[in-house]
């Protein structure tokens, strides 16, 4: 028996705080970050096919189709590790902005991953499927495993963290999105770093032991407290200041987060996405449409969070 079809869903991300060093001779940043996965989703249909072709839905109806999508270069190397001869067809229907901060792309790869292994049966362990993730980008890792979690390396080295209760958020997503490389760039020219050559003395990544950015463990704790207020004092993230510099209208949207009355905002990973934290539900609408009437975002979304994983929808099985 084989699968005729598969639905993944895999989630989008939040960055409760992102902590980045310096970069390292192959461009990289060193990073420590907490990630919280949240309800707004990617789903991935595959279907057997002789090619590997893909059809998107929802958003992101221009990004291209061929290899220049992840979630394409996603099922050719899980297809050539796996010494699979066949293809598939992809429908993705995609609800994470693009080129939002919120690993959206990364999200679509994690979910082709996980359904393109159950059509195919090639079987692999989530822990094989998060090697071929990091292969991929850095935040493909945490799109498979969701919830809460530490991701550090280049972000791509990921331990799921305990956290209590659901967290409510608003997200004011732009029309435009943002170059992450190009955040990255503003970032070191705005902390006056340049990347080292490979040759420079200690630019081997062997980083010694407790090296390199870390998070604060009172974030760890304020996790545990489920309590959105103790959360709040912990939101931050180091590529805020260059997201602002390349968007300056971003300071725009956190100040109409603060005066809407949310708990506290901050940018999402790389931008341009704001998220604003709430107290409940309730509040977050509130917060919402407070945030709308200030016309700072083009769209202006509530969310909760944590949420798992890329998850295996539906299954379908029959012969082929
Ligand atoms: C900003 C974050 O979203 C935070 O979670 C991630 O660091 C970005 O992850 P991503 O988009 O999956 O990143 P990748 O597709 O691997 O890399 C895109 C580009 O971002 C920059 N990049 C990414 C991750 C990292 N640790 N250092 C970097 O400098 C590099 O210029 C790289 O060429
Ligand atoms: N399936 C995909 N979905 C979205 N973007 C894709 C995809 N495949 C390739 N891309 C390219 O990657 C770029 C950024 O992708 P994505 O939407 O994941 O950004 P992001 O949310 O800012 O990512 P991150 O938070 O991981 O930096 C897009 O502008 C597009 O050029």
């Amino acid at each position: 028996m084989t699968a005729t079809q598969v639905q993944v869903r895999a989630p989008g991300k939040i960055n409760l705080a992102l902590h980045v060093g310096p970069p390292r001779p192959d461009g990289y940043h060193p990073l420590a970050t907490l990630f919280q996965a949240v309800s707004l989703y990617e789903d991935v249909l595959a279907r057997p096919s002789d090619e590997i072709t893909l059809e998107l839905r929802g958003r992101g109806t221009d990004l291209p189709t061929d290899a220049g999508n992840l979630a394409v270069r996603a099922a050719a190397l899980l297809r050539e590790t796996g010494g699979v001869d066949r293809g598939v067809h992809l429908t993705i229907t995609k609800q994470v902005p693009v080129a939002g901060g919120m690993a959206g792309g990364s999200a679509d790869a994690a979910a082709t991953l996980l359904a393109c292994d159950q059509l195919w049966g090639t079987g692999l362990s989530r822990e094989e499927l998060a090697e071929l993730a990091a292969e991929l980008g850095a935040d493909v890792p945490f799109a498979l495993t969701g919830m809460s979690a530490m991701g550090v390396g280049r972000g791509d080295l990921v331990t799921p963290v305990m956290s209590r209760g659901t967290y409510h958020w608003v997200l004011a997503v732009q029309g435009e999105g943002l170059s992450t490389p190009h955040v990255f760039k503003t970032f070191d020219e705005l902390e006056g770093y340049t990347v080292p050559s490979a040759a420079a003395p200690g630019s081997d990544h062997a980083a010694p032991d407790g090296a390199g950015p870390r998070v604060d463990p009172g974030l760890l704790a304020a996790l545990l407290s489920a309590d959105p207020l103790v959360l709040a004092k912990h939101l931050t993230n180091d590529l805020q200041d260059a997201a602002l510099d390349l968007r300056p209208e971003l300071g725009d949207v956190l100040a109409a987060a603060d005066r809407a009355g949310a708990l506290a905002a901050v940018v999402s990973g790389s931008g341009p996405t704001v998220a604003a934290l709430a107290l409940d539900a309730p509040h977050a609408a509130s917060v919402a449409d407070v945030m709308r009437a200030a016309e700072v975002a083009a769209e202006v979304l509530t969310v909760t969070g944590p949420v798992p994983g890329a998850r295996v929808l539906e299954h379908v099985h029959g012969r082929r």
